[in-house]
């Protein structure tokens, strides 16, 4: 026999004890599992671990619950992350569901393993649960059994390292976004100096928004940009938010739009009230209460309390001491650009109007508002889209017809929605639609101003030029106009 076959004998050899001894390890542990009464299964399965584990050629990270007193995030997160694990042939699990959420919640029950894989790795989870006697048993009466749980998890001891930098750090990742996406929506108002949140159960989204689909498309297009933009503002040094001017006539969707993009982002609302608020100190405690990823609204904000005009005092008094802590448009501009770039992350601020002319043109200055959409009234697109929300249909004879009128009629999707909820049955409702456009068209409101489908009305959407860049007068000279529905 050469030196290679003997080498390959004893490798052979080495094995076919390493298997075997593997093998006595696997039965003994059944034999723990099925037979032992269960104290003394988890005291004798550690013994086993510990005197085979020099054999195996995996490794077991422990994930426990809790750590000392606190709790362990990275438990939490991996019993987050392993629910969206959960295959078919699980045969048992655990189930759950509490008020806060309208779905049932399966997750892995005690002893149940699990299976995951990442970047070409297998990892096998289990949950294991222990009763801990507290307190010791003096008399009986102070002793209190609690539970530890914590979850084993084991891979190739060759995966250690992408184990560690890589698919540990995924889970906290991915458990965060479960978390943002799980989570119920508040929507907040002011009652003077204090923000009282409710449940925002607005059910808009921007699949249902009735609107031209270019428009659509470059405001969605550009909330994902914003939010993958950490690294960009942080290294141009400027506060994390973006600015939205909404305007158009009521019902033509400002509010509901606002709905759509806090249910898209995940954002709380922040719904200012300005008439609440008299002073700058109590506008800016409101502002620093705000939390991270929100959108802060001010509605008709020509109306919410007269900014320029107070702006216009302030500067014929001087330092009038009355007027000082007044809230005013700089006040409220400056307050935004200062404390949230210096605090606060993701917040996006929207105002809306219904007279855009009637703004003071401090708030329309390139670099305030990011973008001003024009929210204009119903068109055909937004017919569709409306049609088939509420009757869930995308052709019918009498489309055509509702179209034309929709070309020469100011009818706004709210006026056009209402229509459309008013019967279950489609040739009603849309009878009822059509009675509507023609008494408008009787009533000579033939000519569309204010529209997002008039060819001369081009401005739809002014982005202004890309924030941190060099600002000079050329800026007012490049903003961008994006031109929306011209296809009708
Ligand atoms: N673009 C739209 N897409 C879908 N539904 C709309 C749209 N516009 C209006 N609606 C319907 O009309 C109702 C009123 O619209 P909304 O409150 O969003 O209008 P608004 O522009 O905020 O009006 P206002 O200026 O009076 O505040 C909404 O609840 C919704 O049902
Ligand atoms: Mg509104």
């Amino acid at each position: 026999m050469d030196s290679q076959s003997k080498a390959i004998e004893s490798a052979k050899k080495y094995l076919t004890t390493a298997a075997s001894i593997a093998a006595s390890a696997m039965l003994a542990r059944t034999i723990v599992d099925e037979y032992l009464p269960y104290e003394l299964r988890t005291i004798v399965s550690s013994g086993f671990d510990k005197l085979f584990g020099r054999f195996s050629s995996e490794h077991t990270i422990v994930i426990q619950e809790t750590e000392g007193l606190t709790s362990n995030e990275l438990y939490d997160a991996s019993s987050t992350y392993l629910r969206t694990r959960i295959s078919s042939n699980m045969r048992r699990l655990r189930a759950s569901k509490n008020e806060e959420k309208n779905s049932i919640t399966l997750s892995l029950d005690d002893g149940e393993e699990l299976v995951d894989a990442f970047q070409g790795a297998e990892y096998k989870w289990r949950l294991i649960s222990q009763q801990e006697n507290q307190g010791g048993n003096r008399g009986g009466d102070f002793s209190s059994n609690s539970e530890v749980r914590w979850f084993e998890l084991t891979f190739h001891k060759k995966y250690k390292d992408v184990t560690l930098d890589s698919y540990l750090p995924h889970i906290l990742e991915k458990a965060k976004e479960i978390k943002a996406a799980d989570r119920r929506l508040k929507l907040y108002m002011n009652e003077y100096e204090c923000w009282s949140p409710i449940d925002l159960q607005h059910p808009a989204t921007f699949e249902t928004l009735a609107m031209e689909a270019d428009l659509k498309k470059t405001i969605l297009e550009d909330l994902a940009r914003f939010v993958k933009r950490k690294e960009y503002y942080k290294k141009i040094g400027k506060a994390w938010k973006r600015g939205y001017l909404l305007f158009g006539p009521p019902g033509t969707g400002k509010s509901t739009l606002i709905a759509a993009m806090a249910n898209y982002l995940r954002f709380d609302i922040y719904d200012l009230d300005l008439k609440e608020v008299r002073m700058n100190s109590a506008l800016k405690r409101l502002l620093v209460g705000m939390t991270n990823k929100s959108l802060l609204v001010i509605e008709d904000i020509d109306c919410s309390v007269d900014l320029k005009n107070r702006d216009e005092d302030m500067e014929n008094e001087g330092n009038n001491k009355s007027h000082d802590d007044e809230i005013s448009l700089s006040g409220l501009l400056n307050f935004i650009d200062g404390l949230w770039s210096t605090s606060g992350e993701e917040r996006i601020i929207v105002f809306t109007t219904n007279y855009k002319e009637k703004l003071d043109p401090a708030l329309l200055r390139p670099g305030r508002m990011d973008m001003h959409v024009n929210m204009g009234y119903c068109g055909p697109n937004s017919f569709r889209i409306l049609v088939s929300t509420y009757h869930a249909i995308d052709e019918h004879p009498k489309f055509e017809e509702i179209e034309g009128l929709l070309k020469e009629v100011e009818a706004t999707p709210a006026e056009v929605a209402e229509q459309l909820m008013r019967s279950d049955d489609v040739d009603v409702a849309l009878e009822g639609l059509i009675q509507l456009l023609h008494g408008k068209r009787d009533e000579g409101q033939g000519n569309k101003g204010n529209r997002e489908y008039d060819k001369d009305e081009k401005l739809v959407v002014v982005e202004n030029k890309e924030e941190g860049l060099e600002s000079s007068a050329e800026d007012l000279e490049t903003e961008k106009l994006i031109v929306g529905a011209v296809n009708c």
